[in-house]
Order: C-alpha cells, then sequence, then structure tokens
C-alpha cells in the first residue's frame, strides 16, 4: 500500500481542479439551451472560461474546496486504520499546496485548523464488498449550496404547490419546491440527489450518494427514473437561471433514491449541488495503493467554449468605475448594468461583518467596495500573498449586518453572489449603495482579476474569514440591487414562485 497515499493526493487534486467530462457536458448543453448575450449565457461563458483555467492552473474550480467526503469500498483485510491515515496526510498535503482552502472551522470558538483536519473532518466512510480492489471516491461539496439541502417530512404544506402527501406526487412536490426555494444561490444550474425515506440522517445520505451516480445511468425503478425526468425537464421552466439572473437551464441533473422508512416517518431529502459538482474516484490496485483507473470520465476529454467566442449584448451598459467610488456614480447604475472595477476591493465575510458591527474598521472605508469572498491564499519564500482562487460567497447570510454597516463605514458597493434580502435594498437606496453580483464559483477567472494583495487584517479570522485588500483590474459583475429599490432577485423569486404554483396539480396518481 506504499501508493496509496500519493493516489489520494492526484485524487484530492484532480477534482479540485479538473471538473468531470460529464458535468462539463450539463454545462454545454445548458450553454446551447440559453439564449445568446443575456444574463445567464454570459455567466455560463464565465464559467465555461472558469472551467478551463481551474484545469490549466491546476487550482481549485472553487475557491471553497468544501467538506472533503470519502467513500470507500475495500475487500475483507484491508487495513482501514492505515488508509484513514494516508487520507489525512494527502489532505493536508493538498491544503499546503492549496489546491483544498482550510475549510475546517471550530464550530465553538470559530478557530480554523489550517490544515482541514479536525473533529469529523474529513469525512471518512469505509464499507467492505466482495471484490479485490479497493474503490475511492470523493466528492468535494461546497457550503453555500450544502446550505440549499432541504428535507421535507411528509405530509407537508408547501409554499406554490400546497399539500404534498405520503406518496409520489407528494414526493415530485418537494423536490420542485427544493429546487424553487434554493434561487440562485446555491450557485445554479444545480445538480439534486435525492433520498426518499430513511430516518433524519440515512435520507440525507441517501440523496448524497445519489449525486456518485453516472449522470447518464438510468433509475433502475421505472417510476423514478419517470419521476427523474419530470424534474429535470419541469424545474427548468421555473426561469431562474445560471445565478438565479433568469433564464432556461435552473437544473442540470436529478438523481433518486429509494429506501425502506418507520411507519410514522416520511421524509425527502434533497442534496443540493452547484455547478462546481466536484467528484471523483480511483479504482486501487489493493496491495500497492496504485491507481488502476478513474471511475468517472476525466474533463480533459471534454474541452469547454473559447471564451474569445464569448457574445456580448450590445443593449446591456458596461460602467467602469475606479475605486473609491462616489454617491453620482452609484445613483447612476441600474439593475443590468455591468460594473468593471478598478482599484482597492476588499474582503469580508461572516466573521468580519459581525465584528464590524461593534467596532472600528482597521481601515477608511469610504466609498470603497467590500466583496464578499473566502479566497484560498498562499505565501511565498519573500513572505507575499498570493491569490490562488477567489470567487465570491453567499451574501444573504449578511443580511443581518450588511444595510448597518453600509451606512456606518459609507461603503458605495457590496459584491457577492445570490443577492441580498429588504433591509440592505433600503440601505442602498437610502445611502447610495449597489450590490453586484459575481458569477459564484468563477475562483480562476476572478482570481485573475487580482492583482495585488496590499494587506490584511484580522488572520485570527482564518484565512477565509480574515480581511484581505486587494488591488483589483478589470473585475466584472453586475448591478443585481440598486439604489433606486429594484432587486432582480425579488423579481426572480416572485416569478419563479408563479411558475412553481402551475405545478399544483396532481401528475403521479
Ligand atoms: O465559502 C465560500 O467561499 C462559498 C460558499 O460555498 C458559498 O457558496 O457561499
Ligand atoms: S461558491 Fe458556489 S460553486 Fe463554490 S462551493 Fe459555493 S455553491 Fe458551489
Amino acid at each position: 500500500m506504499q501508493q496509496f497515499r500519493e493516489s489520494m493526493y492526484k485524487l484530492i487534486v484532480e477534482t479540485s481542479t479538473n471538473l468531470p467530462a460529464d458535468v462539463r457536458r450539463a454545462i454545454q448543453r445548458a450553454q446551447e439551451q440559453e439564449d445568446e448575450g443575456t444574463r445567464a449565457a454570459l455567466s455560463l461563458s464565465t464559467i465555461s472560461e472558469n472551467i478551463t483555467m481551474a484545469e490549466c492552473n491546476v487550482s481549485p474550480i472553487c475557491q471553497d474546496t468544501g467538506m472533503p467526503t470519502f467513500i470507500i469500498h475495500c475487500p475483507v483485510g484491508a487495513n482501514q486504520i492505515e488508509m484513514k491515515k494516508h487520507i489525512v496526510e494527502a489532505v493536508r498535503q493538498a491544503t499546503k499546496d492549496s489546491k483544498l482552502r482550510p475549510n475546517s472551522v471550530d464550530s465553538l470558538t470559530g478557530a480554523n485548523s489550517g490544515d482541514n483536519i479536525g473533529p469529523g473532518v474529513p469525512v471518512i466512510h469505509f464499507e467492505q464488498w466482495e471484490k479485490d480492489d479497493i474503490d475511492v471516491r470523493l466528492i468535494l461539496k461546497g457550503g453555500g449550496c450544502e446550505n440549499k439541502n432541504i428535507q421535507y417530512s411528509l405530509p407537508a404544506e408547501l409554499e406554490g404547490v400546497g399539500k404534498a402527501g405520503r406518496d409520489l406526487d407528494g414526493i415530485r412536490k418537494c423536490i420542485m419546491h427544493a429546487v424553487y426555494q434554493a434561487q440562485g444561490q446555491g450557485c445554479s444550474a444545480g445538480f439534486i440527489g435525492v433520498g426518499i425515506g430513511g430516518d433524519r440522517t440515512t435520507g440525507y445520505e441517501l440523496a448524497k450518494h445519489q449525486l456518485f451516480r453516472q449522470s447518464d445511468d438510468v433509475n433502475p425503478n421505472p417510476e423514478l427514473q419517470k419521476l427523474e425526468e419530470y424534474v429535470l425537464a419541469n424545474a427548468n421552466k421555473l426561469g431562474i437561471g445560471t445565478m438565479g439572473f433568469g433564464g432556461q437551464v435552473t437544473l442540470l441533473g436529478c438523481k433518486v433514491g429509494v429506501m425502506d422508512r418507520l411507519p410514522a416517518s416520511f421524509f425527502v431529502s434533497v442534496a443540493y449541488n452547484c455547478w462546481a459538482f466536484r467528484r471523483q474516484g480511483v479504482v486501487l490496485d489493493s496491495a500497492t495503493g496504485a491507481i488502476k483507473d478513474w471511475v468517472y470520465e476525466g474533463g480533459s476529454n471534454v474541452a469547454m467554449a473559447d471564451p474569445a467566442e464569448k457574445k456580448k449584448d450590445d443593449s446591456r451598459r458596461e460602467v467602469v468605475l475606479q475605486a473609491p467610488i462616489t454617491e453620482e456614480q452609484i445613483r447612476e447604475l441600474r439593475v443590468g448594468d455591468v460594473v468593471v472595477i478598478n482599484g482597492a476591493m476588499h474582503t469580508g465575510r461572516d466573521a468580519l461583518h459581525k465584528y464590524l458591527m461593534d467596532h472600528d474598521a482597521p481601515i477608511d472605508l469610504n466609498g470603497h467596495v467590500i466583496y464578499h469572498c473566502g479566497p484560498v491564499m498562499s505565501k511565498d519564500e519573500s513572505g507575499e500573498w498570493h491569490v490562488r482562487a477567489a470567487g465570491p460567497t453567499t451574501s444573504i447570510r449578511e443580511e443581518p449586518y450588511q444595510g448597518d454597516i453600509l451606512k456606518k463605514f459609507g461603503l458605495r458597493a457590496v459584491i457577492g453572489k445570490g443577492g441580498m434580502g429588504p433591509k440592505t435594498l433600503a440601505a442602498l437606496k437610502e445611502h447610495g449603495g449597489v450590490y453586484l453580483n459575481a458569477i459564484g464559483g468563477a475562483a480562476q477567472y476572478y482570481a485573475e482579476c487580482i492583482k495585488k494583495v496590499d494587506s490584511v487584517h484580522f488572520m485570527e479570522f482564518g484565512i477565509p474569514e480574515a480581511m484581505w485588500h486587494l488591488q483589483v483590474e478589470g473585475f466584472a459583475a453586475i448591478v443585481t440591487m440598486d439604489s433606486h429599490g429594484n432587486s432582480l432577485h425579488a423579481e426572480v423569486d416572485k416569478s419563479s414562485l408563479e411558475k412553481l404554483a402551475e405545478f399544483k396539480e396532481p401528475v403521479f396518481k
């Protein structure tokens, strides 16, 4: 088993940096379906470009490299204690090499362990089987889409679709609702795994296991096969689209599994995975630990579209802004405009927003831009920091703080993804601010716009939560909430709820 650790390292790097062929094909199909020049089509082009960049740079596709989850099948006699040790070391090394972001955070103190190792992290499941080889699957599922997982207990009354009973049609309603409630916050277009039955724990486990299925497999249960096809075809009619910008494609895949339940319980568990659907697997020789084969077709076989072919919509206004920005400049912006930022930008997410509520900022933020982002960083020998991956994080978590912070420090622009709520919208209007939606998961694309790391504050919050002071060039994002009370997110939410209600009538009787 001398090669086992190295094989695990290769598996981690491949999973984090090279999106597999089936996921790439699903994204390409979505590109074909979207109308040229729309926000959704532009976002998909950026996503495609990002996929290629990650592969070329051998760097994380998305900065949130998720909760490393290993599922291992091994023959009787394989040493699980040894394997576990090697996996831990491989995770540690991959984190050191910036292939994984340090993502393991003490839930009570907030301290980041710095190496992705901690109680319960990484997740490793073993199962014995009759075969001679070892099969190791890895999924790197990020926190934003994990937050959009949802579990239903039937019977239930669901927004939009109404009563959901303990039958196939009730299950159908749950899944349609699950796609609706995710909106763009889990970086749609997404993939869903559904677990019917089990208890609260095994139901979710079953749902996650569905994400490991081959994307073109056919469900052996004909009823579930029909359900999968139905959901895939109809969820796209909700019009949520890529990043919740509206569009033809909201869902890229749907896999449903079933297990028994208790008479009193009926759970439908939905695991939502973003477009950055990072899962791979290897088949290993159980004597040496060497890789014999990869489980999913590698991404390098499917080239994504050349970004030079990116179609531009001439009706879309593009505004270049140099930070710091004035109120007048902000008041001119409207939902739909593309803003290109040059100059200073500061990252800040959960820990910083909480802190700034009752403390001063370490620098003058007047007229500045805050970026909801937890980057992957590395330090070179001379002590200089470099950004390895830096896409946006889900902004809605900062909803309780953002409006107050905007006014308190005179910020003019907030960049994130998935949009924010009414409190922030009101503050943008009152104070003269704008919310810019960056493309979630496009971590390589944005890292390239960051030309320099000026300095950092609050390293005690850990790398993702620290406040990084950056210099950017050509950082493009779309205005989705302006200073005149308009919110694209509120509009898409409203129209998709109306569309969801069209799926109220029974389909599976
Ligand atoms: O933690 C992050 O960087 C992003 C997160 O996965 C999110 O989608 O909000
Ligand atoms: S930022 Fe988006 S693409 Fe990245 S892990 Fe979170 S949900 Fe997925």
